[in-house]
C-alpha cells in the first residue's frame, strides 16, 4: 500500500496543557458545548490521503482534544456501552425461555475446546434438549475495513472447514453466510434467529471499537424481539477492566500490570479452568437442520484472493485448525519452552512457539496456553521455577495487556496514538522510502531480511518486528501508521491490539514504549541477534555468498562491489544522519527543543 502522495503541511498543533491525566498526557479544558471535540485533527486530510484513515468506513482523524475527552471519561467508551447494554437488560434476558434453538456466533474464536461462549450456548441448549447452531458471517467489508491480510483470510476460511467437520461429528451444524455490507450484519443475524426460532444468541467479546458498539446495539435489538443475547469475556486470560492499580486507575505500564495479572490468576484459580467442548446435539438435529449442515464455506472475496502458488505455500507453512494448534503447543512445551528465555530473540533459531496465528484466529485460547505452560513448570505457578516458562507466559500476557489498553483507551483503535501529543511530530510521507522498506530494499540487511520474511511467510520474528518498526518510524521518519497498516495487510497473525501496541512501542508513540530517544541501531541489532548472519543469508539471497562480519553491512565492510553485482541496494539513508534527524524531529514535535 504505497501512500498516494506526499504532503508537507505545517506542523500539528500541540495540545494545550493544564493537569496531567492517567497516561501522563496534559489535560486541555473542554468548553461547555464540547462541539470543538468533533473537529477533525488539523492534519486529518493528510492521514486520509496517505491511506491511514479509510474514510469509506470511518470518520476523519480525530483531534487530540477528542482523544483527551475519551481519556478523561467525557465520552463513553465502547466497552462501557456494551457493559451497560448487558447489565441493563440482564433481568429481562434471564427470563427468556429456550425456544427451538440456541446459537453461538463464531468470530475470532474458531475452536470447540475451551470456548466460553460456545460452552454456555451448549449448556443452554441442553436445558431444553434443543439443537445448538454454530454461525459464522463472512464479511468482505469487514475484511477490507480491518485491513485483514489475504493470507489471514485464507487461514480463517481453511479453519472454518476444520471447525465445520469437528462440529458435524457432534451433530452441530456450522452455518456460514456471506453478508456483503457490514452494516447489514446485525439485521441479517436477527432474520436468521427468527427463521431458526432461536431464543438465545451467544458470542465472545471482541474488544475492537466497531465490534463493541455493534454488539451493544445488537443485545438491545435482540431483546426487542424476545431474544437473549449474551456476550462474554473469553479471549484474554484476565479480562480488560479486571485489574486496577492501588488508586483505582487502569494500568498504563506493563510491569506493574503484569505483577497484578500474575497475582490475580494465583488468587483466582478458576481463571485457568478450561471450558468443556459442546455436547452432542439431539439426533433429530441432522434432519431438522439439514439445510444448515449443507452450507458451504465460501472462497475468499475478490479483494482478498491469493494466487495458487501463494495458497500452496501458505498452506504448507501454516496448517489450519485447532488440532494443529494443540499439537504445536504441546511440541513447543515439550521441546523448546525451557530454552525460550535464552533463545527467543534470535530470529534464525526458530525458538518461539509460532502460535500467534492460532491465538489471533482463536483456534487456541490464551487460557489453554498459560495453563499448559504453567503445568509444565515444576512450581505449578506462573512465577518461579523454569525461566523459559515464566518468560513465555509473560509474553502471552502482553497480548492481554494490549487488549486491556484498547478497551480502556479506545482511541488507539481510531488512528490516534496512546500519547496523542505524538501526533504533533512532523512525519515524512516519502513514497520511495516506504516502497524500499516494504520490498526489503533499504540496504540494511537485517531490515531487508525481515521484510522479505514477512512477504514470504505472512509472519515475522518479534525481534525483527521491533527492528523494522523502529527503522520505519525513526530512520525513515515515516508516519508509523503506514507501517502498522502494511503489517496488518500482510500478517497471518494480524491482531489489531498487538500490532498497534507493537508499533506504538517501536515508534515510541504508544503505551509503555521505548523512549523516543532510544533508537535501535540496525547494525548493532544485526550483530547481536544474527551474529552469524544465517537469518540474513536465508532471506536476502543477494548476500548469500558474503562471509564474515561483512554480512551485516557489506557496503561499508569491503563487500560493496560483490553486493552491488548481485543487485543488493546501497543504504537508502545514513544511520547517523537519520538518527540526528529523528531526535530533532521528535523533540520539535513534542515541544522539547532547547528554549
Ligand atoms: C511492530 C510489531 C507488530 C506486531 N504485530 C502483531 C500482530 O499483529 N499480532 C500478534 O499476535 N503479535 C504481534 N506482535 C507481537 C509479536 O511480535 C508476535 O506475537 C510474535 O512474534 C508471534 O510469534 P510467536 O507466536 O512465535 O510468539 P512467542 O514468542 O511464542 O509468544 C507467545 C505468544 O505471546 C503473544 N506475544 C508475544 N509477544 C507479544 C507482544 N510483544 N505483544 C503482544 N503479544 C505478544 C503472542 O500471542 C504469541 O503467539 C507485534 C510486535 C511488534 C513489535
Amino acid at each position: 500500500m504505497p501512500p498516494k502522495k506526499a504532503i508537507t503541511n505545517g506542523k500539528r498543533k500541540a495540545s494545550t496543557s493544564a493537569e496531567p491525566t492517567s497516561n501522563g498526557m496534559k489535560k486541555s479544558k473542554l468548553d461547555g458545548t464540547n462541539d470543538h471535540i468533533k473537529e477533525p485533527h488539523p492534519k486529518a486530510q493528510e492521514a486520509e490521503e496517505n491511506g491511514i484513515v479509510l474514510r469509506k468506513y470511518y470518520p476523519h482523524e480525530m483531534s487530540n482534544a477528542r482523544a483527551l475527552a475519551y481519556n478523561n471519561g467525557e465520552i463513553t467508551r465502547p466497552i462501557e456501552l456494551l457493559n451497560a447494554a448487558l447489565s441493563g437488560t440482564k433481568e429481562q434476558r434471564e427470563k427468556i425461555q429456550v425456544k427451538d434453538a440456541v446459537v453461538h456466533w463464531f468470530k475470532c474464536d474458531l475452536r470447540t475446546k475451551d470456548n466460553k461462549s460456545l460452552h454456555l450456548a451448549s449448556e443452554k441448549a441442553k436445558e431444553k434438549g434443543v439443537p445448538l447452531i454454530g454461525m459464522y458471517i463472512v464479511s468482505p467489508q469487514d475484511f477490507e475495513a480491518h485491513l485483514t491480510a489475504p493470507v489471514r483470510v485464507d487461514f480463517i476460511l481453511r479453519t472454518l472447514e476444520v471447525l465445520k467437520s469437528d462440529l458435524a461429528k457432534l451433530d452441530i451444524p456450522l452455518y456460514v453466510e456471506t453478508v456483503e455490507k457490514r452494516k447489514k450484519i446485525p439485521d441479517r443475524i436477527l432474520e436468521l434467529l427468527d427463521v431458526w426460532g432461536a431464543s438465545h444468541l451467544f458470542a465472545n467479546v471482541e474488544y475492537e471499537v466497531d465490534e463493541l458498539r455493534r454488539e451493544a446495539s445488537l443485545v438491545r435489538a435482540c431483546l426487542e424481539r424476545g431474544i437473549a443475547m449474551d456476550v462474554v469475556p473469553d479471549t484474554c486470560v484476565v479480562s480488560p477492566g479486571e485489574l486496577a492499580s492501588g488508586t483505582g486507575r487502569q494500568y498504563s505500564i506493563y510491569t506493574p500490570w503484569f505483577r497484578a495479572w500474575v497475582a490475580y490468576i494465583h488468587g483466582h484459580a478458576d481463571v485457568l479452568n478450561l471450558f468443556d467442548e459442546p455436547g452432542k446435539n439431539p439426533e433429530s438435529a441432522r434432519k431438522k437442520l439439514r439445510k444448515l449442515f449443507e452450507s458451504n464455506i465460501p472462497s475468499a472475496p475478490e479483494n482478498k484472493k491469493l494466487t495458487e502458488e501463494e495458497k500452496e505455500r501458505f498452506r504448507s507453512m501454516w496448517p489450519s485448525g485447532e488440532h494443529e494448534a494443540h499439537e504445536r503447543l504441546k511440541r513447543f512445551c515439550d521441546e523448546r519452552i525451557g530454552g525460550y528465555s535464552d533463545n527467543r530473540n534470535f530470529p534464525a533459531k526458530g525458538a518461539t512457539s509460532s502460535l500467534s496465528v492460532h491465538l489471533a484466529s482463536g483456534t487456541l485460547s490464551s487460557r489453554t496456553c498459560v495453563r499448559t505452560a504453567r503445568d509444565h513448570n515444576s512450581t505449578k505457578k506462573l512465577d518461579g521455577g523454569n525461566q523459559g516458562i515464566q518468560t513465555w507466559i509473560s509474553e502471552v500476557a502482553w497480548r492481554d495487556f494490549y487488549k486491556h489498553v484498547m478497551a480502556h483507551w479506545p482511541y488507539v483503535c481510531m488512528n490516534t496514538p496512546f500519547k496523542p501529543e505524538y501526533t504533533n511530530i512532523d512525519w515524512e510521507y516519502n513514497n520511495e522510502h516506504f516502497k524500499a522498506w516494504c520490498d526489503g530494499k533499504t540496504g540494511y540487511p537485517i531490515v531487508d531480511a525481515a521484510m522479505r520474511q514477512l512477504k514470504h511467510c505472512g509472519y515475522m520474528h518479534n525481534r525483527c518486528r521491533m527492528i523494522v518498526g523502529s527503522f520505519l518510524a525513526k530512520h525513515l521518519l515515516l508516519d508509523w501508521r503506514m507501517g502498522e497498516r502494511y503489517f496488518m495487510e500482510h500478517l497471518i497473525d494480524g491482531d489489531f491490539a498487538s500490532n498497534n501496541g507493537g508499533w506504538g512501542f517501536s515508534a515510541s508513540t504508544g503505551v509503555d514504549p521505548q523512549p523516543y530517544f532510544r533508537i535501535f541501531n540496525p547494525l548493532l541489532q544485526s550483530e547481536k541477534f544474527d551474529a552469524g548472519g544465517e537469518y540474513i543469508r536465508k532471506w536476502v539471497p543477494e548476500l548469500e555468498g558474503i562471509q564474515g562480519n561483512a554480512i551485516h553491512d557489506p557496503h561499508a565492510r569491503g563487500k560493496g562491489n560483490e553486493a552491488k553485482r548481485k543487485g543488493y541496494p546501497e543504504r537508502i539513508v545514513d544511520h547517523k544522519e537519520s538518527r540526528d534527524r529523528a531526535l530533532a524531529r521528535y523533540k520539535q514535535g513534542l515541544g522539547r527543543d532547547a528554549a
